[in-house]
C-alpha cells in the first residue's frame, strides 16, 4: 500500500481528501464543504500554554456523537490499568521473559493486548502500562479508542497498519506510531500476525526532549517524523466501537464506520517515526554516557528532568571510547526501567534478553550487565566498534511499575534471570592495584 504522510513534530498541518473540503479562514463555517460536520477535538485543556496546546479540527461525515450510542461494560481480557499494585504477589526481583510466541486461533486487538506492567494511576492522568500485542487478526467492523492515555506502539514481528480517523499509519519492525488519547482506529496486519510492545501513556503526550547544549539539530530531527493525510470510510454496516475509559472497556454497536473524516486541520495527530533515523550523540573519549542521550520522546511530568515516561533507544551506532568500560555501568535506579529488544543483540545482556522478550528493572532494583558482557568489555582490546544490526528499547518511569498477574504467570519468564550475574567473581585483591 503507497502511503503518503507530512512530514513534521507538533505542526498545525492541515490535509483533505476531497479538494475544498477544508473550510478556509475559520474552522466552523455555518455550512461545511460537501456536508461535513465540524468536530474539534481537544487533547489539552483550551487554555494551555502553546507548547503544551494540541487539539485537531475533523470534517466528517457524522459527528461522532453518533458513533457511540449506549456504552456497555465489557470483559477487559488481559487489559489492565494503573492502579493495578495488588493483583501479582511475585516478590521484588530483577525479571526477565523471552519473547512470546504469537498465538494463531484469530485474535482481534483487543484480545491480542496483554497488560504487562501499569504504574501511576490513570484518572491522576500520570503513570503508565506497558502492553505486549501478540496479534493474528485484522479488524474489520471493530474500532477501538482509548480515553485513558496514549499508545506508543513499538513493532517487532510484522507491518502494523493502523486506519485512525486522522488517516492511514503504516509500520514496521524498527519503526514506531503515536496514536494520541481518544483517537479512534483499527488495526489491519498486512502480514497475518505482529508482535508489538506498547507504551499506554497516561501523562502528557510525548514530545521531543530539550537539546539543551546539543544545540538545534541531532537525536530524533522534527522533520522525521510524519503524520497521516486525511482518508475516510463510508461504510453503513453493523459494527462494533470499544473504549477504554478510565480502566474499564465499553462496547456499543453501531452502525457505520467512525473512521469517517474526510478533511482535518491542527497538531492533535497521529504519528510514525523510523527509529533507524535517529542522529545518536555519544563519548566521543571516556566512559559511559547516561542513556538519556538517546531519548527520542518524552512526557514530562511536572516535576523538572523526573519523565512520567522516556521512551529511549540504542540504536546501531560507533562505540570508540578509551580506557573505558563500554557497556553500561552497574547501577541502580529511582526511576523504573522496562526493555524490550527489537532486533539483534544488545551488548549489557549477550545471550538471554532475545528479540521480542522483555526485561523490568524496577526502582532501585540493582542491575548491569551480565557475567559474558562484563568478561568481554574488559578483555577487549578497545578499538573503534560498530554496534550494529541492533535496537533495543526502554520506557522509563519516575514510577514503580506494578507487574500484571499475566505478566507473573507467563511461562516465558525467565526465573533464573538473576543468574545471569552468579559468575561475577570477587575480585578484590588488597596486594594489586593492577588487577
Ligand atoms: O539497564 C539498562 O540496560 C539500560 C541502561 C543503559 C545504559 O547505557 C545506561 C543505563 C541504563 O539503565
Ligand atoms: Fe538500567
Amino acid at each position: 500500500m503507497n502511503l503518503h504522510y507530512m512530514s513534521g513534530f507538533g505542526n498545525s498541518f492541515e490535509t483533505e481528501a476531497l479538494p475544498g473540503a477544508l473550510p478556509v479562514g475559520q474552522n466552523s463555517p455555518q455550512h461545511v464543504p460537501y456536508g461535513l460536520y465540524a468536530e474539534q477535538i481537544s487533547g489539552s485543556p483550551f487554555t494551555a500554554p502553546r507548547h503544551l496546546n494540541r487539539r485537531s479540527w475533523l470534517y466528517r461525515i457524522r459527528p461522532s456523537v453518533k458513533h457511540g450510542g449506549r456504552f456497555k461494560a465489557v470483559d477487559s481480557g488481559d487489559i489492565r490499568t494503573a492502579p493495578n499494585s495488588t493483583e501479582a504477589s511475585l516478590p521484588i526481583a530483577q525479571l526477565r521473559w523471552s519473547p512470546s510466541s504469537i498465538p494463531d486461533r484469530a485474535q482481534t486487538f483487543l484480545d491480542s493486548v496483554h497488560t504487562i506492567t501499569t504504574c501511576g494511576d490513570a484518572e491522576a492522568q500520570s503513570g503508565m502500562a506497558v502492553h505486549l500485542l501478540l496479534a493474528s487478526q485484522t479488524m474489520t467492523e471493530s474500532y477501538f479508542q482509548n480515553a485513558d492515555g496514549e499508545f506508543l506502539i513499538v513493532a517487532q514481528h510484522g507491518k502494523l497498519r493502523f486506519h485512525t480517523e486522522l488517516g492511514v499509519v503504516e509500520i514496521q519492525p524498527g519503526e514506531i506510531c503515536v496514536i494520541p488519547r481518544g483517537i479512534v482506529f483499527r488495526l489491519e496486519l498486512p502480514d497475518g500476525l505482529a508482535r508489538a510492545y506498547i507504551c499506554e501513556n497516561y501523562g502528557l503526550p510525548f514530545m521531543l526532549p530539550e537539546r539543551g547544549p546539543i544545540g538545534a539539530n541531532g537525536l530524533a530531527n522534527e522533520r522525521d517524523f510524519q503524520a497521516p493525510i486525511a482518508a475516510w470510510e463510508d461504510k453503513d454496516c453493523a459494527s462494533e466501537l470499544y473504549i477504554k475509559w478510565c480502566g474499564r472497556l465499553y462496547l456499543a454497536e453501531i452502525q457505520h464506520s467512525p473512521l469517517d473524516v474526510v478533511a482535518w486541520h491542527g497538531n492533535y495527530t497521529p504519528y510514525k517515526y523510523d527509529l533507524r533515523r535517529f542522529s545518536p550523540m555519544g563519548a566521543l573519549r571516556i566512559d559511559h554516557a547516561d542513556p538519556s542521550i538517546f531519548t527520542v520522546l518524552t512526557s514530562p511530568s511536572a516535576v523538572a528532568g523526573t519523565a512520567n515516561v522516556d521512551f529511549a533507544i540504542f540504536p546501531e551506532r560507533w562505540a570508540v571510547a578509551e580506557n573505558t568500560f563500554r557497556p553500561p555501568w552497574y547501577h541502580r535506579n529511582i526511576m523504573s526501567e522496562f526493555m524490550g529488544l527489537i532486533y539483534g543483540t544488545y551488548d549489557a545482556k549477550p545471550s538471554g534478553f532475545r528479540p521480542g522478550g522483555m526485561s523490568l528493572h524496577n526502582m532501585m532494583m540493582p542491575h548491569g550487565p551480565d557475567a559474558e558482557a562484563f568478561d568481554k568489555a574488559t578483555q577487549v582490546e578497545l578499538t573503534p566498534v560498530k554496534l550494529q544490526d541492533t535496537l533495543a528499547f526502554m520506557f522509563e518511569t519516575r514510577f514503580p511499575q506494578r507487574i500484571t498477574r499475566y505478566a507473573a504467570e507467563l511461562p516465558t519468564r525467565q526465573e533464573d534471570y538473576i543468574d545471569c550475574w552468579s559468575d561475577l567473581p570477587k575480585r578484590f585483591d588488597p596486594r594489586n592495584k593492577a588487577v
